[in-house]
């Protein structure tokens, strides 16, 4: 018999709510002290990180989540900048009663290092020329984004993060940290990448860094404060993006439709030359910095009569408005850091996630062809093999890889489930007491009183458990004249294991009134307890 307690209850916990949008946000800026050292050996100083916070961090900082962004992503993760239209870039998925809900944890997305968007990469001014950096910036690589946003974080004075997401080259920061650090992440949700960054996807990237580099205005690299290679910049965007879509997404949006304006008289069209003495160039900008050189753009230097199909200027569309908002050498320097990426040790995957503690979410698009689903399988085969608790899950889209940035309701759904699914291993006490059935119920009830529990687990000499035996059964022992705690244990006793969800415990409690299980592991030994306090605990801390 166990006393009556009152027992939370869960049904309602984890319901979602209308998601919000967040107000006005602003980004924030930090400054790594002293020196930077990267992968290579080679070192930078004065390091900034650009970095937008939505949300609270709660009194211990536990309920904090980094957003890692994609390959041309910023800070700006959520919610609007002021004068702005448009929000953050992962805006549907942050926010009040969103899936990363700003009500319940503090987010947390930065620019990465060698990026274009505050953080300090290429275009920066190096502190030891005055100048910018240009390509004498040292090669970077995944694992560097990573220490650098561990910086940050230990800088925000956060031990632990909750969990860390993202989507893309983000995913491949969620890999890193799980095995760089992994006793700093609880929860990992990696979408639409790759543990090993294979030869298609190389080559993609190799295309791309080549209409860069062979543009002449790319100059080296140094173009700051000249004109931009906005051509080769295009191009390479252009590439990129269509390696974001599917073929079902782009016979969706475009068909085989044409332009308004396109002449159906074959006879009518021609090829025109690129004029490199183009009257609508406007004259050399002596800016400082890549964002603000002339307006010079790819569909400037290639008049548009040849593109007639509306994919065409579609992809042209992509390709001018990505040169107003991205360097040029930012792009080499981080689709290089992506080609570099591979996590396996010695050829194994599994020797590489042997480190990795982290419970894992892995989710790829049924329609990416860039990061097919087989890719994230890999991960999730390899994590598992290492005992790592790993779910695998698949968004069914025809928008191709850039569906992370689309699929408003499934990324909602799965994202939500994952970090609200607490286990019993998240809140079960260790250091628990317990008794041998051949104790007598005075020493039993000398235990409770003095370490202040109303349930002891009875376990035998190699800690199995037989039974348990609570303040209520001594009451009445005592008022029987019962001595021996043999005659009153519970035999038939109700446990849960460290691995099933919070909710199978609260309805356990609730179905026989109970107030605390004891946590078996698959040998029947007692590994701890859980009790209805440290449920209500929790609900104080993320409801
Ligand atoms: C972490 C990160 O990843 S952040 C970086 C993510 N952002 C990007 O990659 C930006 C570029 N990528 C995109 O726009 C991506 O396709 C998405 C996923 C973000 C948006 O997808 P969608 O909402 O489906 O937009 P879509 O691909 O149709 O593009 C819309 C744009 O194309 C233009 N467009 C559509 N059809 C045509 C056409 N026939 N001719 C010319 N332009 C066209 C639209 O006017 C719109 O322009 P705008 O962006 O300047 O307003
Ligand atoms: N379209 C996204 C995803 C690329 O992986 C970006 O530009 O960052």
């Amino acid at each position: 018999m166990e006393i009556p307690t009152q027992v939370p209850h869960f049904k309602n916990l984890f319901s979602g709510k209308k998601g919000q949008n967040l107000g006005i946000v602003s980004s924030m800026n930090y400054e790594i002290p002293g020196i930077f050292k990267l992968e290579s050996g080679k070192t930078l100083s004065h390091v900034r990180i650009e970095y937008e916070m939505y949300g609270k961090m709660n009194q211990d900082k536990s309920n904090v989540i980094l957003i890692c962004h994609a390959l041309t992503g910023d800070a700006h993760a959520a919610g609007f900048h002021a004068g702005d239209k448009k929000p953050g870039w992962w805006n549907i998925v942050i926010g009040p009663n969103k899936a990363f809900d700003t009500e319940k944890y503090c987010i947390i997305c930065s620019n990465i290092i060698g990026g274009c968007k505050g953080s300090t990469g290429p275009s920066s001014i190096s502190p030891e020329t005055g100048k910018p950096y240009g390509i004498s910036f040292p090669i970077l690589t995944i694992a560097d984004m990573v220490n650098a946003q561990k910086k940050l974080v230990e800088h925000l004075g956060v031990k632990q993060l909750f969990a860390v997401a993202g989507g893309s080259m983000g995913g491949m920061q969620v890999l890193q940290w799980t095995v760089s650090y992994p006793e700093m992440v609880k929860k990992a949700i990696a979408i639409a990448t790759t543990a090993s960054t294979t030869p298609q996807q190389i080559a993609f990237g190799a295309i791309g860094r080549k209409a860069i580099t062979d543009d002449p205005k790319w100059n080296g690299g140094n173009y700051y404060g000249k004109k931009i290679p906005a051509q080769g910049l295009a191009l390479a965007r252009m590439i990129g993006h269509i390696t974001y879509l599917s073929d079902a997404s782009m016979q969706k949006k475009f068909g085989r439709a044409q332009q308004e304006k396109a002449d159906p008289d074959l006879s009518k069209i021609h090829l025109e030359a690129p004029s490199e003495t183009s009257s609508r160039i406007s004259s050399e900008a002596l800016s400082e910095t890549y964002s603000e050189v002339s307006s010079e753009t790819y569909s400037e230097i290639f008049p548009d009569n040849f593109s007639n199909f509306q994919v065409e200027s579609y992809l042209n569309h992509q390709g001018d408005t990505f040169t107003k908002r991205f360097d040029a050498n930012s792009y080499l320097y981080i689709t290089k850091a992506v080609d570099f990426f591979d996590l396996s040790e010695n050829g194994s995957l599994i020797e590489g996630f042997s480190g990795v503690t982290a419970k894992y979410l892995v989710i790829s698009i049924t329609s990416d062809w860039l990061y097919p689903p087989y890719q994230s399988q890999e991960i999730v085969s390899a994590l598992t093999a290492n005992g790592v608790d790993a779910k695998y899950e698949e968004i069914r889209s025809q928008y191709g890889h850039d569906a992370f940035l689309l699929e408003e309701g499934q990324l909602n759904y799965l994202i939500r489930g994952f970090l609200s699914q607490i286990l019993v291993s998240d809140i079960m006490y260790q250091n628990f007491y317990s008794v041998s059935r051949h104790e007598t119920i005075e020493n039993a009830s000398t235990l409770m009183v003095k370490k202040k529990v109303n349930h002891l687990p009875v376990v035998s000499e190699d800690g199995k458990l037989e039974g348990i035996v609570t303040s209520w059964d001594i009451t009445k022992a005592v008022a029987c004249k019962i001595t021996e705690l043999d005659e009153i244990i519970t035999r038939d006793v109700k446990y849960v294991f460290s691995g099933d969800k919070i909710e199978t415990a609260s309805s356990i409690m609730e179905d026989y009134s109970i107030s605390a299980l004891p946590v078996i592991d698959s040998e029947n030994r007692v590994i701890g307890m859980v009790t209805s306090e440290s449920i209500s605990a929790l609900i104080g801390k993320f409801g």
